[in-house]
């Protein structure tokens, strides 16, 4: 079962706490060929911010925010989204949580090509078998400046569009987190600063949580906080950052570890 707030353990202020990490351990394959993804991550995000989360290629960045996500299962440790343990609960009750309460936002924008615009937009509320007000596809879209494009097939947009079709999807849900990996991977600079500043408007404007996975520093520079990983650990933390003292902190990472962040 998923537990919630009031029989939990472990509790920190659920009411201003998105996501808490405790001694997260994830290992790929077994034997000879296995890989430490992730060895024992702690980590608390308060509720309303924008996390950027760095590191070396492999250094267990996309392992993170599955396991976070609840997309991935870790080996041992606790994972809580919005004071909601999603460790040790069924996969069922992981579906439904997922589908209610986190928002997903990939590189590769994972529309359905079938689909129109709106329709991929509000799939997130028909497979949550919530009510689909006609004007909400409407709504979202005309938010992230694609009012315009509801009947139209992905198709037919360009990167940028097609990733702001995503975060509209990522929003329709009013999830309580939204998990964005490498966002702007594949985008122009302007349709990233584009799609950058709608995950800002969500956090500043809508008090939404974003946990975004990126390797360029000014992606990064967006976040409120930026958490460098390095082996599978975390190695730092920098608020306020700015894409200089970003690239800064990555050429350095590694030289000095602390021991909790
Ligand atoms: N499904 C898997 N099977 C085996 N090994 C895996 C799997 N997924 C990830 N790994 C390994 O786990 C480690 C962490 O991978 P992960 O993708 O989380 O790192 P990353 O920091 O996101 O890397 P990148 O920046 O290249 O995307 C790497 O050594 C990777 O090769």
């Amino acid at each position: 079962m998923l537990r919630t707030p009031s029989r939990r353990t472990h509790d920190a202020g659920p009411a201003a706490e998105a996501l808490r990490l405790v001694k997260v351990t994830k290992t790929h394959g077994s034997g000879d060929g296995a890989v430490t993804a992730l060895d024992g991550i702690t980590l608390s995000l308060a509720r309303g911010t924008f996390t950027a989360v760095m590191g070396p290629s492999g250094s267990g960045k996309s392992t993170l925010l599955q396991c976070a996500a609840g997309l991935d299962r870790p080996d041992s440790g606790i994972v809580l989204v919005d004071g909601t343990e999603l460790t040790g609960s069924g996969e069922a009750e992981l579906t439904r949580f997922r589908r209610n309460r986190v928002g997903f936002v990939f590189q590769q924008y994972n529309l359905l090509d079938t689909l129109t615009v709106a329709q991929n937009t509000v799939l997130p509320l028909r497979l949550a078998g919530r009510r689909v007000d006609r004007n909400r596809a409407r709504e979202v879209l005309t938010a992230v400046g694609l009012g315009d494009r509801l009947g139209q097939l992905p198709g037919r947009l360009s990167g940028g569009q097609r990733q702001r079709v995503a975060i509209a999807r990522a929003l329709v849900t009013e999830p309580r987190v939204i998990f964005a990996d490498e966002p702007t991977g594949a985008l122009d600079t302007r349709s990233a600063r584009e799609v950058l500043r709608l995950l800002q408007g969500a956090v500043r404007v809508h008090g939404r949580t974003v946990v975004m996975v990126t390797h360029d520093p000014v992606a990064a520079s967006y976040a409120d906080t930026v958490l460098f990983l390095a082996d599978g650990r975390l190695a730092g933390r920098l608020p306020a950052p700015t894409a200089d003292a970003v690239a800064e902190r990555l050429a350095h990472l590694g030289d000095d570890v602390p021991a909790g962040v």
